[in-house]
């Protein structure tokens, strides 16, 4: 997969306008600065952007986009003002539909794998609240930047359920093993002050226009690095991780049916869909 993905790393002439390169799918929008080379994937399903099977496989799409037209990065953010992402949709675990679910899941997978694995350099400007499956989305990519008075984590424990090993290496990824290790425990949720402080994000900006601006900034870092050593290099530091997820994802998926129908499971993910009713009616 990677291997024909480097085939789209050759240098290209630029331009001075900014396209918006797909509006074929209404849960995310690309939108490429022909100036820049960077395209900007856009969430874009109110109310909280919650990674429901059809914004997975949009995200997806959107990658794929990405990788495909040269582009010389990738910038993710949301088009909610307060929310980055929700996380996984918590309706799509609770009450499952025996083949939806399954769909639910790969489409996750597949996103991991596209971005985490993305030959392209990635960041995120997080411009609003990120927990669990927000926080993955965000930690896959090589920098963040986040604005003020958010918070960001991954908080499955809390929620009675468990990380997979894969949102936990690619936490382990960012910050160090122990403060990983007891902030996953923990299911802890860091303010953007506490995640700058740990290095959980690199920078903090004041608007989300800043926030990308930083993002292109760094991506720019890599304007004189050759493309295809960069994204080598990158490849080799993530193989371990990819390779075990595309090993395992059946055994993975098998995992997760299992977990989320588990009676408590259920139990524990209707308390919660009703803890977030209520406060929304407060
Ligand atoms: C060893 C074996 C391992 C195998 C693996 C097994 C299992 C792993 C399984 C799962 C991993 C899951 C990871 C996840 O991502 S779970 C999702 C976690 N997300 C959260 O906890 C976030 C919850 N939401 C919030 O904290 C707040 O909503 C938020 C801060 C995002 C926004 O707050 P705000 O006040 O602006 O908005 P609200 O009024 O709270 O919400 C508006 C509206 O949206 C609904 N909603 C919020 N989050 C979700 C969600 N994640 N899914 C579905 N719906 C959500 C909320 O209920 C409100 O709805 P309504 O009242 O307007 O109808």
């Amino acid at each position: 997969m990677m291997r024909s993905k480097l085939m789209n790393l050759v240098p290209r002439a630029v331009a001075t306008t900014s396209r918006q390169m797909s509006t074929a799918t209404k849960l995310t929008t690309v939108q490429v600065d022909d100036k820049t080379g960077i395209a900007t994937l856009t969430m874009n399903r109110p109310p909280v952007n919650g990674l429901n099977l059809e914004l997975l496989r949009d995200i997806h799409q959107s990658i794929e986009e990405i990788e495909g037209n040269k582009s010389r990065g990738l910038i993710l953010t949301s088009s909610n003002p307060t929310i980055f992402s929700a996380g996984l949709d918590i309706f799509e675990m609770y009450k499952p539909d025996k083949e939806r679910i399954r769909a639910f899941w790969t489409a996750l997978q597949d996103v991991w794998l596209a971005l985490y694995g993305s030959s392209v350099p990635t960041a995120a400007a997080i411009n609003g609240h990120s927990p669990a499956g927000g926080c993955l989305l965000a930690t896959s990519c090589e920098y963040r930047v986040m604005l003020p008075k958010y918070t960001i984590g991954l908080n499955e424990t809390k929620l009675g359920i468990v990380a997979p090993k894969w949102f936990m290496s690619t936490f382990e990824s960012v910050l160090p093993r122990r403060l990983a290790e007891r902030a996953l425990n923990q299911g802890r949720m860091f303010t953007t002050e506490e995640a700058l402080a740990v290095g959980l994000v690199d920078e903090v900006a004041n608007s989300k226009e800043e926030a990308i601006a930083k993002c292109a900034q760094f991506i720019g870092t890599f304007a004189k690095v050759n493309p295809l050593a960069r994204a080598l290099t990158k490849q080799q530091l993530r193989a371990e991780e990819l390779k075990q997820l595309e090993d395992e994802r059946v055994q993975d998926l098998e995992k997760f049916i299992f977990f989320v129908n588990q009676p408590a499971v259920q139990k524990g993910l209707g308390i919660y869909l009703e803890s977030l009713k209520k406060k929304a009616t407060k």
